[in-house]
């Protein structure tokens, strides 16, 4: 029988050491609880990325930074355990965090892209030891007996378990990587290679998967073939690191013009087009094989569909408010709007290897926790690229 899979965080709450301004943030006494370990566990501190997309969310008066700050407290100081210290940790804070979809439970501890050293395995792990570097993304459990989990796409199994707010088979509510540590089935867990920036390895385990996943299932790792991005953040800016390692002709379908020197001079784009530019989109109508759309706001799909070569596909693996798509988008030309979450486990630590073996690392600037405050304000004014990644091993020094 398989050892059930448990997420557990920080052990106690205590007080932070370190100063956040009055009226940012609150405490949250009862965010952590004590780890528990089973067999096939392993335990990894990390690096977890912020993403907030929406302010006032943000400083919800449930949704708490020292909620993380006090969990990656207490991991050094929990006595006789081995632990992986969380380290980088990426601002992610999405559609949960922000309560979309009404369902988040508070206390919300979030972070669903983290990567950090293992320092305890269940006597049950197989393919993890201590010290190796490792990564856990948006789940950490499912079913493990359905088609979808016995193809190795867990993503797709109707009872996967998200990596902060779901809940888990025993009905405990899941805490994320804004955390001391988190205590992981090692078949949720992937191998970071060795010689791969740790930091910069967090991003992976969602931005990276989630894109690399549609490129991958329409066949867009062949040379030649003709990709667009919609929109250069976090997802994108991996998408057009995928798209050229892959040997496409990439362009950029943006809403900034300010971000096309860096697409083209520092992530190596062909094309960088803005959006709003009749002209420009005019220019490209019918030209490209494959667009993956991963703008994060509400925005209309008839001009990028009108991009697409007869049989083009656009895969949605962002999540605006809503779809309004002209059915001669669709019909003339054959071409099909498709949709794409995450990505199985094995496609992952496929990702991750094809990431270290030609090199692709996420753009990501490190900060401390001082720094979050900043970090937001910035994150609001799409002033980030692409991933901040909170060090929170040094800011506890
Ligand atoms: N399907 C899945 O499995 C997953 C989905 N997501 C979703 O993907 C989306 C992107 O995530 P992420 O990359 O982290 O977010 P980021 O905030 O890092 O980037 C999103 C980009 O979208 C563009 N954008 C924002 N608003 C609009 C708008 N109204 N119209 C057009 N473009 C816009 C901007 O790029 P620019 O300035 O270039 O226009 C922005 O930088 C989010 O909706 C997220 O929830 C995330 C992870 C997994
Ligand atoms: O089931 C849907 C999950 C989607 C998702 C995963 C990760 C992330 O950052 C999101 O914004 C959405």
């Amino acid at each position: 029988m398989p050892s059930q899979a448990r997420v557990l965080l920080g052990e106690r709450a205590r007080p932070h050491p370190v100063g956040v301004p009055e009226g940012r943030c609150r405490a949250i006494a009862d965010a952590n609880r004590g780890g528990r370990r089973e067999e096939g566990e392993v335990v990894v501190i990390a690096y977890v990325t912020f993403v907030p997309k929406a302010r006032d969310d943000l400083f919800d008066q449930q949704f708490s930074w020292p909620a993380w700050l006090l969990n990656a407290r207490a991991a050094t100081a929990v006595p006789g355990q081995q632990m992986i210290p969380l380290e980088y940790s990426p601002l992610t804070v999405s559609t949960w965090t922000r309560n979309l979809h009404h369902d988040s439970v508070y206390p919300l501890v979030p972070g669903h892209e983290i990567a950090g050293v293992v320092t305890e395995v269940g006597s049950d792990v197989m393919d993890f030891k201590l010290g190796d570097h490792v990564a856990v993304g948006t789940y950490i459990n499912s079913c493990r007996d359905c088609d979808n989990c016995n193809s190795l796409l867990e993503n797709h199994c109707s009872n996967f378990v998200f990596t902060f707010n779901g809940v888990d088979t025993d009905g405990t509510v899941t805490k994320g990587g804004y955390s001391s540590h988190i205590v992981v089935h090692e078949r949720y867990c992937y191998k970071i290679p060795d010689g791969y920036p740790l930091e910069k390895a967090a991003p992976l385990a969602c931005a990276g998967i989630t894109v690399y996943t549609p490129m991958i299932r329409h066949n867009m790792n062949q040379p030649g073939k003709s990709l667009g991005v919609i929109g250069l953040g976090g997802l994108g800016h991996m998408a057009v690191k995928f798209g050229k390692a892959f040997g496409l002709n990439v362009t950029v379908l943006s809403t900034s013009e300010s971000k096309r020197d860096e697409a083209i001079n520092l992530l190596g784009a062909d094309n960088f087009v803005v959006s709003s530019d009749k002209n420009q989109m005019e220019s490209l109508k019918n030209s490209l094989d494959f667009i993956v759309d991963t703008a994060s706001g509400d925005h209309p799909f008839d001009p990028y569909l009108a991009l697409l070569k007869v049989r083009g596909v656009m895969a949605l693996v962002g999540f605006p408010g809503e779809i309004r798509v002209h059915p001669a988008s669709l019909n003339l030309g054959a071409r099909t709007l498709s949709g794409s979450v995450v990505g199985g486990t094995k496609d992952t630590q496929e990702m991750i290897n094809f990431c270290a073996v030609n090199k692709i690392y996420p753009n990501v600037e490190v900060i401390k926790i001082d720094y979050i405050n900043e970090a937001l304000e910035r994150l609001v004014n799409r002033d980030v690229k692409y991933r901040f990644v909170i060090d929170i091993e040094s800011s506890f020094k």
